[in-house]
């Protein structure tokens, strides 16, 4: 397995990823080498400066995996990861408090010129009139974005004294409370209140030019803003502007539209100070970082479920433990009723039941989904790309929750093909899955190995003639029931064997009167 790392990486990480392949360290490679590395490439290690787009996705004919050692994904075309079925996957709590320092760091350096002031005494100048600055104490500090890096700036600029507000659509005001933070529902209302504005958000199409001419203007004279977020947060030309007609006393900027800046007009005023994108890098983020994602990559290797998948619903890992076996028995389930149905499903209808209906049932879908293709689709099925390849085949899926306790934690499944449909109901018993319903008719059957699945007239000796021919043939049952609603009527045989049953066999067993069906199911 060929593990390729394009940034530069903590060496305990590739400490961790040699346990896993050959490792490739290329950090200087052209666009035309990084083409090239990718095609017999099975796992991508980035940062931010490699932009991992759809051409080089494509080209990556065996990528399974992009590990981001970081936070922001924005230089990894995640969508064109994921139709691919290629797990993205980094490492979100890395650097939040290296970046909240870096934050502070900045904002003290701007309202005290230390940059500026350093840069003179350098020089051999002693100003000490124009380098007056002004304090952070009692000033209101506007945070735009309070997740993780925003909690942490907050709890720092607590210290300072400062008094703090925050504009986040998505957290709630008893949230924000909880943090001594009074939420504003509106960022020009924090830009005309906050003394200094720090930004702590994801580049989205939404958060785009978020601070612009208009926000601009509503600022106090004389305010200070900080971005360790993203480049492209702030309309760079609105800040040129507004720094220097010192409208804005000074602004710090960690990241750039364009990174590194390129004839950027901004780098020439004496009120904008600067840093290389440098949030994530201290030793200690960067540590965090590579090991993160290298134990997180070493897990989906080992066929685990890591908790950073980008491209997957992430849950917390006491949730994940207790919906895990639903995943293994929803997989199976799928992979049950594709294999019985043997045609183009139409329609697929979960019902959830019991406690498990309560929970977020959106990795047991994926699971289910990913059973129910892989017996037909050859490979490259898997969490990430289950739901879209279901969607591509215009399989039409429906989810519903029911209090219905009747099952305890169970899943059931009906699926439609070719005008037939199929039903199961499933649970987990002793941490193995078992079916508790087949077409409606009740059993209690540990799916495994080979099973047999028979639906038949209740008649007797059924058992018998199934089981001579299988005895004819060598093939031994390993366990057997029957479903049935009443003597005589229409029923299901499972029976589960040793050996696979070969087409002949299958075809006698069809012939016996009253046998309705058969189909075999490889587990
Ligand atoms: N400078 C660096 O080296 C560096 C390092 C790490 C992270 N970052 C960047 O810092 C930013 C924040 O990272 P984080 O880990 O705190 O992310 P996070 O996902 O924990 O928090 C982002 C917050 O932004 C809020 N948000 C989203 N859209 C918003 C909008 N339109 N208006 C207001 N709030 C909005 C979300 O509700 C969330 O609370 C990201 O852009 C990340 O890429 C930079
Ligand atoms: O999103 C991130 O993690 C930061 O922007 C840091 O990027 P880096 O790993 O390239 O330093």
């Amino acid at each position: 397995m060929k593990i390729l790392i394009t940034d530069p990486i903590h060496e305990e990480a590739i400490k961790i990823l040699k346990e896993l392949g050959d490792v490739v360290v290329a950090t200087d490679l052209s666009r035309e080498e990084l083409l090239k590395e990718i095609e017999d490439t099975d796992i991508l290690v980035v940062r931010s400066g490699t932009k991992v787009d759809r051409e080089l996705i494509e080209r990556g004919k065996r990528l399974k995996i992009i590990g981001r050692a970081g936070v922001g994904v924005d230089n990894i075309d995640v969508e064109a990861a994921t139709e691919r079925g290629i797990i993205v996957v980094n490492a979100p709590d890395a650097s939040s408090i290296s970046v909240a320092e870096l934050t502070i760091g900045l904002m003290l350096a701007a309202a005290r010129n230390i940059v500026q002031a350093n840069n003179s005494v350098k020089r051999g100048e002693w100003n000490r009139k124009k380098f007056k600055g002004i304090e952070l104490y009692g000033k209101t500090l506007g945070v735009v974005g309070l997740g993780r890096i925003g909690q942490q700036v907050v709890k720092r600029a607590k210290a300072f004294g400062m008094n703090i507000i925050a504009y986040d659509p998505y957290v709630s005001k008893e949230f924000a409370e909880s943090l001594g933070v009074k939420l504003v529902d509106d960022l020009n209302k924090l830009c005309e209140l906050s003394d200094v504005i720090t930004l702590h958000v994801p580049l989205t199409p939404k958060t785009k030019n978020m601070i612009g001419e208009e926000q601009i203007k509503r600022m106090k004279e004389g305010a200070i803003i900080v971005n360790c977020a993203r480049g492209g947060l702030i309309d760079e030309k609105a800040l040129y502007e507004a720094l220097k007609n010192k409208k804005i006393r000074a602004a710090a900027l960690d990241v750039f539209e364009e990174e590194p800046p390129k004839n950027n007009p901004l780098l020439e005023l004496e009120n904008l100070i600067c840093t290389p994108h440098l949030g994530a890098s201290t030793e200690e983020a960067q540590r965090a970082a590579g090991t993160i994602v290298a134990e997180q990559i070493k897990k989906i290797v080992n066929g685990e479920l890591a908790e950073n998948i980008v491209n997957m619903p992430n849950l917390p890992a006491e949730v994940l433990g207790k919906i895990k076996p639903y995943m293994v028995l929803a997989e199976l389930l799928g992979n049950i009723v594709m294999q019985v149905l043997d045609g183009s499903v139409k329609r697929v209808e979960v019902i959830y039941y019991g406690n498990l209906s309560k929970e977020n049932t959106d990795l047991i879908n994926r699971a289910l989904l990913k059973g129910l293709l892989s017996p037909i689709l050859l490979a490259g099925v898997n969490l990430v790309n289950a739901p879209i390849l279901a969607k591509n085949r215009g399989i039409e899926f429906i989810e519903s929750k029911s209090n219905d306790t009747r099952y305890g934690n169970a899943i059931k499944v009906v699926a439609e093909a070719n005008g037939k449909s199929f039903s199961l109901v499933g649970s987990i018993s002793n941490n193995k899955p078992i079916i508790l319903e087949i077409e409606g008719y009740e059993v209690n059957f540990i799916p495994e190995s080979v099973v047999l699945i028979i639906r038949h007239i209740d008649k007797p000796g059924m058992i018998g003639k199934v089981g001579t021919i299988l005895g004819e043939y060598g093939i031994n049952i390993a366990e057997m029931q029957v479903g049935r609603k009443e003597p005589g009527g229409d029923s299901v045989m499972l029976i589960k064997l040793d050996h696979n049953v070969p087409e002949e066999v299958l075809k006698k067993i069809k012939e016996i009167e009253n046998i309705k069906d058969a189909v075999v199911v490889k587990l």
